[in-house]
């Protein structure tokens, strides 16, 4: 099991040292605009889980959509902290 604090380390890892075939990478090089479209793409998908699935698979879709929010964090050089001061 992975944290968000964690996934955000190995996120941040990734984005810095850009290995080959990281799909983190790819979605940072396609740009917010592309990745603005996921979150909202994932905020959909686990609204419809929540309502009409399981919540296993709205468990799910909330991880995708925590993944691409912190994908958008990195491009756009926020930190853990720059978010979690509005919280
Ligand atoms: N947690 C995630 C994660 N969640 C979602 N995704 C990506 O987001 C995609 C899901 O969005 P899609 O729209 O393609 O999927 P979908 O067809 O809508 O699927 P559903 O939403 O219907 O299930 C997946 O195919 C992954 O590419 C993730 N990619 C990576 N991670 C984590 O990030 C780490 C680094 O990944 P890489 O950069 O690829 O090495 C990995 O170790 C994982 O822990």
């Amino acid at each position: 099991m992975k944290s968000f604090e964690a996934l955000f380390a190995e996120l941040s890892e990734k984005a810095a040292t850009r290995p080959e075939g990281s799909g983190t990478v790819a979605e940072l090089d396609a740009g917010v605009h592309f990745i603005g479209k996921k979150v909202l793409e994932e905020a959909a998908e686990s609204w419809m889980a929540a309502e009409h699935e399981s919540k296993e698979r709205a468990a799910e879709e909330i991880s995708q959509l925590l993944y691409h929010s912190q994908v958008l964090m990195l491009a756009l050089g926020l930190t853990l902290e720059d978010v979690y001061n509005h919280l």
